[in-house]
Formats: C-alpha cells, structure tokens, sequence
C-alpha cells in the first residue's frame, strides 16, 4: 500500500522569535533552544520509525538549519533536500525587525492581531495569509504533492506562516478559523494522505 506521508515542521525558536522581533524574510539563526526543539522533533519521528526520500525547506537559514537537524538525528544527514523560496515565512513588510510589544503599544493590540493572524489583511509593504497561500499553494500542489501521491516520504520544514497557508488547505480551515491556528516551533505534524490527496490522518508529535 502507498504510504503517502507528508511531515510538516515549524522551525525550532530563533533568535528573533526570543526577542520577540517581526522576523518575516530576514534570517536569524536558532537559538540554543531552537537547536534542541529541532532535535526533540526529529527523535519524536525516529521513535515513530518515520524516515524520508526527499526533504523541502525554504531560502531561510532558521528552517534549513531546523531541517538538517531533524535530517540528521533520524541517521539521514545526506537526504536531498530542495530549498524554494516560496515556502518562506510570510513577508512582514515594514514591520520585520520591529518589536511585537512596542508596535502593539504604538498601533494598538487590534491592529497588530489583524496583522499578525487575519486571512486578507497585509501588514505594511508585506504579505497577507491570502498573498502566502497564493505562493505556497501553487509549489505544494505542483512540486511537494506529486511526489507524496508516489509514495515519496516527504519532509517540509518552514515557517509558523508558510505552513499555517498550507494547513489552512489540509484541515479545510476557513477565513474565521484560520486565524486561532497556532504552529509552535520546532513540533513535527504527520499527515498521510489519502489516495484523493485529503487527510487521512494528522498527529501533532508534541513533547
Ligand atoms: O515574526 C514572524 O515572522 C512570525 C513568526 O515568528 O510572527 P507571527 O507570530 O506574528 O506570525
């Protein structure tokens, strides 16, 4: 029988994440403890037995590195691994590098949870969830999908935005039920598929 699975992974916490920064298309690195959650991930799939035949992340190094991580700790460091950026974080526009608190003291919590978490809202000079789905989605369905449907084993490590435009397919989530989903870093989510491409199965391998 074909296995059709598809993991998905955020990133393990950034420096940025930790400083509580807009990151978006910059690219800091892991901390510490975003090395470990990387890890941690990667020794949940391996206790499950779950190994790959091709790996995915974007042009960002918090995600290649949190990718590498996983890769190696399932004894599967040379795995094939395509970078695309369309699997970016969503671009936040002015706000990348600014902090969450203060420009929530500046614009009010309102107007930076409709930035942060509404489906069609761009930040300034940024991306929406929308504009993120209308990259990613194309690159799932034309280059990750085919792949899973033959049977390859499939790993996408990304980003808590990236990922949240493709879940938003996946689990049929709507524009009023997308914005209360939440991605924590560095936790490995298992889907297989079914033969029609919808979701089979989904296990959130949290610690
Ligand atoms: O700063 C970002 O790029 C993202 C992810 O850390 O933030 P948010 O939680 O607002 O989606």
């Amino acid at each position: 029988m074909t296995e059709r699975l598809l993991v998905l992974s955020r990133h393990g916490e950034s420096e940025w994440n930790l400083k509580n920064l807009f990151t978006g298309w910059k690219d800091p690195g892991l901390t510490d403890k975003g090395v470990e959650e990387a890890k941690a991930g990667g020794r949940r799939l391996k206790a499950l037995g779950i190994s790959f035949d091709i790996a995915f992340t974007s042009d960002l190094s918090r995600a290649q590195r949190t990718c590498d991580l996983i890769l190696s700790e399932i004894g599967q460091p040379n795995l094939e691994t395509i970078r695309d950026w369309r699997l970016n974080e969503r671009d936040y526009g002015d706000l990348s590098g600014l902090n969450k608190k203060e420009t929530a003291d500046k614009y009010g919590d309102e107007q930076v949870h409709i930035w942060r978490r509404s489906y069609d809202v761009p930040p300034p000079g940024g991306e929406s969830l929308k504009d993120t789905v209308a990259r990613v989605l194309p690159y799932y369905v034309e280059t990750i999908l085919p792949r899973v449907m033959r049977g390859e084993r499939v790993l996408v490590a990304a980003h808590g935005n990236s990922l949240r435009a493709l879940i938003m397919v996946l689990d049929h989530l709507d524009s009023t039920t997308i914005p209360s989903l939440e991605l924590k870093t560095g936790v490995p989510l298992v889907y297989r598929l079914n033969a029609d491409t919808t979701v089979a199965s989904k296990q959130v391998l949290e610690g």
